[in-house]
């Protein structure tokens, strides 16, 4: 097969491996990848179900504390003042109330006679209130930073809580028109189950919002307040990351449902805020799923919906923050390996290609040596019949010159076989010069040489086997003592076109018998017939 042929083959089989391979590699990395969207999204859905269970135990704790409330209400013995100890009125709104700072109120009984029924039942509140106060701070759980249990009266009469920062909070942000308020969702209307619920409430004059957990405490048939926790954004923030997994790689982030942030990103640090695009994505790929994840340039998003607090949980990762992870340790590796294999193929594709060249070069020389004489450089007697043999066309006139160099022997045996070397390398050149590009020279024997002449003639012939002889005659070769050696050749002239039913062998052993002529008849000339005497 040509060299070509054999290196394109070459270049398909490594073609053919490298994409193989690489295909082969892909699909392991789509099957990582995959892998690593479902890890992630199960980190998410791990922290999603701790955040949920444990809103759930809150939800749990007031449903609890609003029943004891509800019984101490009710208490046969009540033990209230038949008066308030401070004047309850519209404007109570404006002033905080502590549970630790509630009065204690007088001992009445039931004959007491009661002045009004609306500071009746608020003292009833009160009174309900001073009974759950020891169990408040169950409810809310020692390790939150600010989470608090308050009581709202469905009047507006009065906002206790347990600690005077969020009663205070409560109070300036506390609105019961507003349209997706606590109090609003509280009302039988809305909520005819009475269950429990999550609000976001914005804290006036600030950034910050609390995190509200609501019940509607509904007494004698009527809704009478709101119980609830509420959680500040630092809160918010510590209860999820007390629900991260220890060794996160991920930068985890509350925000509500139109994903305005709740609490600052937490777990392994990235610096990672989302922009609008970003956020647009998240909104409209939950209006389909649930949960999600993306990528965004070199950050993983990952995201889900918390039912019952309706927030968003986003988890961010960036490509080292994934690298420390097991799937982010084996995308490399197999990165790492798919590049050991590529520069391995390559490697050996070069050196497989180097190999195919130099053996076409090896067989190039072989094949060039084969058919040419190392001493001259000319064409031997092989390389010269296959030429000629090649160009020679049936029907075309051609014309062979024998030659041999006259005395070489004696060349040989009085100046060494190296001076015979020159003197051969001498004669080639000298008989290149005197001959056309395409005419084929050949050295056929020791001595020896023949000279191919395509379209010529007999006539043709002559002409150039005397231009030899006389470039011969005419150079005298200066030997290494400062001697001049000439250099003479006997030559023997015959043509095609005088035998045109000849094969190129016999008008070869033709020219060769003329050239035996030249040499009887004194050497240093050129013979074209065969009998008589012919000198040029
Ligand atoms: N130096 C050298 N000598 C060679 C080479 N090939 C053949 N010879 C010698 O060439 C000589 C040829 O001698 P002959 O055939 O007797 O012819 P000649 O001495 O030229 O005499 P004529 O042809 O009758 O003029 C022999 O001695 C060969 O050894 C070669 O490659 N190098």
């Amino acid at each position: 097969m040509p060299l070509n042929n054999t290196l394109r083959v070459i270049h398909l089989c490594f073609i053919f491996v490298f994409a193989l391979t690489a295909i082969l590699f892909w699909q392991q990395g789509q099957l990582f990848s995959q892998g690593y969207r479902t890890s992630q999204l199960s980190h998410l859905e791990s922290v999603i179900a701790r955040i949920e269970s444990r809103a759930q135990y809150k939800i749990d704790n007031l449903r609890y504390l609003k029943r004891i409330f509800i019984e101490a209400m009710d208490d046969p013995i009540f033990p209230g003042s038949p008066v308030t100890p401070w004047e309850v009125n519209e404007n109570s709104i404006q002033r905080p109330l502590w549970i630790g700072e509630l009065p204690l109120p007088d001992s009445v009984t039931e004959d007491d006679e009661l002045p009004d029924q609306e500071s009746l039942e608020v003292r009833q509140q009160l009174n309900g209130l001073r009974k759950i106060q020891g169990l408040f701070p169950l409810a809310t759980g020692s390790h939150e930073l600010f989470a608090d249990l308050y009581y709202i009266s469905r009047e507006g009469e009065f906002i206790a809580s347990l600690s005077k920062e969020v009663n205070s909070l409560l109070i300036n942000s506390y609105n019961p028109h507003e349209k997706l308020g606590s109090f609003v969702l509280a009302s039988p209307l809305l909520n005819p189950k009475r269950t429990a619920f999550w609000t976001r409430q914005n804290i006036a004059n600030s950034d910050e919002t609390l995190i509200n957990a609501s019940i509607p405490v509904d007494f004698g048939g009527e809704w009478i307040g709101l119980l609830g926790i509420a959680f500040d954004s630092q809160s918010v923030q510590k209860f999820l990351s007390s629900s991260l997994p220890e060794d996160t790689q991920s930068a985890y982030r509350l925000y509500d449902a139109q994903l305005k942030p709740l609490t600052k990103s937490v777990g392994a640090e990235n610096n990672v805020q989302l922009s609008v695009k970003q956020k647009e994505t998240i909104l409209r790929m939950l209006a389909d799923n649930p949960r999600g994840s993306f990528r965004s340039g070199l950050v993983y998003i990952t995201f889900g919906q918390l039912r019952g607090t309706h927030s968003v949980l986003v988890s961010t990762q960036t490509v080292s923050q994934g690298l420390h992870e097991d799937f982010g340790r084996f995308s490399l590796l197999l990165i790492t390996m798919f590049l050991i294999f590529s520069l391995s193929l390559l490697g050996a594709y070069r050196i497989i290609c180097r190999l195919v060249r130099n053996m076409g070069n090896l067989q190039r020389e072989m094949h060039h040596h084969a058919l040419h004489d190392d001493l001259t450089g000319a064409l031997n007697r092989r390389g010269f019949f296959d030429k000629t043999s090649q160009t020679m066309p049936d029907n075309v006139d051609y014309t062979l010159v024998q030659l041999d160099l006259d005395h070489f022997k004696k060349v040989n045996d009085v100046y060494g076989h190296q001076v015979g070397d020159n003197v051969l390398v001498h004669a080639t050149q000298r008989i290149q010069r005197a001959i056309r590009n395409q005419d084929i020279l050949g050295r056929i024997g020791g001595e020896e040489f023949c000279i191919y002449l395509p379209n010529s003639d007999l006539k043709a012939g002559i002409m150039v086997a005397t231009r030899i002889k006389w470039e011969l005659e005419s150079s005298v070769m200066i030997i290494e003592d400062g001697s001049s050696l000439p250099v003479t050749a006997s030559l023997g002239v015959a043509s095609h076109s005088e035998f045109p039913e000849y094969t190129l062998d016999q008008i070869q052993a033709r020219a060769d018998m003329r050239m035996y002529r030249a040499k009887e008849r004194g050497r240093n000339q050129v013979c074209w017939q065969d009998d008589s005497v012919s000198q040029a």
